[in-house]
């Protein structure tokens, strides 16, 4: 899937590329016919982007193909623990023929790679997906040039299923928004707000589907080494629990009841993340009113996860600020600059003529 996804993402891209130089110089409208003025949106220069290791192409790309179509020159900090595909990609775009240096990928730490790229003088923009800790130390460090910074950062986002809907299909977006790639996705929905109704139907049906209920947690036991979870249902949850307040970033879907809507967007909504949220109704209605009320940059109205390069990533709260893909993700790598002129014949006419007495 991933390739498909980072073709795509370079294809889109190149096409708003070419897009760009018909956008160049939008006229603004003044309210003084003595000038005119237009808009140039200009590379930002050089910029520093640190991605973390889940998806470490995917998300690499999700900068990489905007920043180049921007016309910046990119220095590429992926995660440590997953570099390879990074630099087999700096090798294609050499094979295609980029110039030297438009593409540059550091290795290394965080603290050794990372830290000095990000508050480098002559770096002009970091642009960061990873943990809220990293990002925050990223701002402080950027803010001592103040240098604009973009952030995609973690989430504990909530699935709502109401009452009114097919519970084999909401149990499977239920299962897939949370357990897909292990749940080390940033936009999981981990946090699942059932109608009370349809509850002991729900975790049946989980259970005959094979879901592990209130007990995984544990290392398979059929798996000795490596870093293995059984997929979690955590039910009796508290609203003020760590397990619900914090990311896992893990194969763990917390349950909790609602008994009404507005109850189901409170607990939606009770949390400092903003990534992702997820509505499961059969009543449209009920999806238009629940997807406006939620405090969050992306919305799923019966599913959730689905990604389209098209359409603009990323948070609010402590989820951060800006926006990957779609022309939002290009804008992230341009600056707006207003050239205004004076077209009038006549002096300003500030300074009065001196008396002709
Ligand atoms: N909002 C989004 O689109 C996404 C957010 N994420 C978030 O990423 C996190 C998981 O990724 P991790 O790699 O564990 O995150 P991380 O924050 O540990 O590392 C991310 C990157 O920052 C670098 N880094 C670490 N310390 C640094 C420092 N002091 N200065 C500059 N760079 C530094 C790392 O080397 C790595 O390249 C989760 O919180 C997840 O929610 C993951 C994917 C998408
Ligand atoms: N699904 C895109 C990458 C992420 O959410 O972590």
């Amino acid at each position: 899937m991933t390739k498909d996804d980072v073709a795509g993402c370079f294809e889109y891209y190149a096409d708003l590329a070419e897009g760009l130089d018909a956008k160049q110089k939008a006229p603004v409208s003044l309210p003084m016919e003595t000038f005119k003025s237009y808009v140039l949106k200009e590379s930002l220069g050089v910029v520093a982007l640190i991605t973390p290791w889940n998806y470490p192409l995917l998300l690499a790309t999700w900068k990489v193909a905007p920043a180049l179509a921007a016309g910046c020159t990119a220095i590429l900090k992926p995660s440590e623990l997953a570099s390879v595909t990074c630099l087999e990609l700096a090798d294609v775009c050499r094979e295609v023929g980029l110039p030297p240096g438009v593409l540059n990928i550091l290795t290394g730490l965080g603290t050794e790679a990372g830290a000095p790229l990000a508050s480098h003088p002559h770096v002009d923009k970091v642009a960061f997906t990873g943990s809220n800790a990293t990002g925050s130390r990223i701002m402080a460090s950027a803010a001592q040039m103040v240098k604009p910074v973009s952030m995609e950062l973690g989430g504990k986002s909530p699935i709502i299923v109401f009452e009114d809907v097919d519970l084999d299909k909401a149990a499977e977006w239920t299962l897939f928004g949370c357990f897909w790639t292990n749940g080390q996705i940033c936009s999981a929905t981990s946090r699942l707000l059932v109608h009370y109704d349809k509850t002991l139907k729900f975790i049946a049906t989980a259970k005959s589907e094979g879901a592990t209920i209130l007990s995984g947690g544990n290392r398979p036991k059929h798996l000795n080494k490596g870093f293995f979870v059984e997929p979690t249902i955590i039910t009796d949850v508290t609203t003020s629990m760590q397990i619900w307040r914090e990311e896992v970033f893990g194969p763990v879907l917390c349950v909790k009841t609602f008994s009404n809507e507005d109850e189901a967007i409170e607990l939606a909504n009770d949390t400092h993340y903003g990534l992702g949220a997820a509505v499961i109704s059969n009543d449209p209605e009920r999806c238009d009113r629940v997807a406006k009320a939620f405090r969050s940059g992306i919305v799923w109205v019966n599913c959730s996860q689905p990604c389209f390069c098209q359409a603009p990533w990323g948070g609010i709260k402590r989820s951060g600020f800006g926006r990957d893909l779609g022309e939002w993700g290009l804008e992230n790598y341009l600056s707006v600059k207003q050239v205004t002129q004076y077209i009038s014949d006549e002096p300003w006419g500030w300074y009065q003529p001196p008396s002709k007495l």
